[in-house]
């Protein structure tokens, strides 16, 4: 430690100021909002928290996680998603909630997935589809329509 902080004295002090603002920090979030998301996420099998809306996403990650979700098939009936952007309290508390510092968030069946790199490489490996169709979230083979995306505007 003494060695450590001989050589690399810049490194081990700012290193303790993020972790006692994080203790803070997880403090924060009130029951009534920890409450209000509990609810939001157990409002539809797949629910994503992202910026702007599926059909109108106002960032490239949220665009690229609601593209994924619609080619993956994900029935409209069996999803709900939240503008962070209309609501500044929960664009803050979400990230409490699910501990991932960014927008977009993907919940299944109430448990979190992860955000866009996370999709993104589950839908390559196929494990996506796997945890889509096991939530049974799917539009049945023979429906046509999938979650809009500005895509298919
Ligand atoms: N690598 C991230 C990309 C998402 C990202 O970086 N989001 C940023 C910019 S949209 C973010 O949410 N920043 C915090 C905020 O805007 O509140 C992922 O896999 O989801
Ligand atoms: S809003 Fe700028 S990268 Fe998402």
């Amino acid at each position: 430690m003494l060695l450590n902080k001989i050589l690399f004295p810049k490194v081990i002090i700012p290193i303790s100021r993020p972790l006692l603002f994080r203790s803070q920090m997880t403090r924060f979030m009130s029951t009534e909002i920890r409450k209000a998301i509990d609810d939001a996420v157990a409002s539809a099998p797949v629910v994503l928290f992202m910026k702007g809306t599926p059909e109108f996403p106002q960032c490239g990650f949220s665009r690229a996680t609601i593209s994924l979700l619609g080619k993956q098939g994900v029935d409209p009936a069996k999803f709900a998603a939240f503008n962070v952007l209309e609501d500044p309290e929960l664009r803050e508390a979400i990230k409490e909630y699910s501990d991932w510092p960014t927008i977009p968030q993907l919940y299944v069946n109430k448990e979190f997935v992860g955000g866009c790199d996370v999709i993104t490489s589950m839908a390559t490996s196929g494990d996506l589809a796997d945890v889509l169709d096991e939530a049974n979230a799917l539009v049945p083979e023979e429906a046509e329509d999938g979650v809009v995306t500005d895509e298919k505007k």
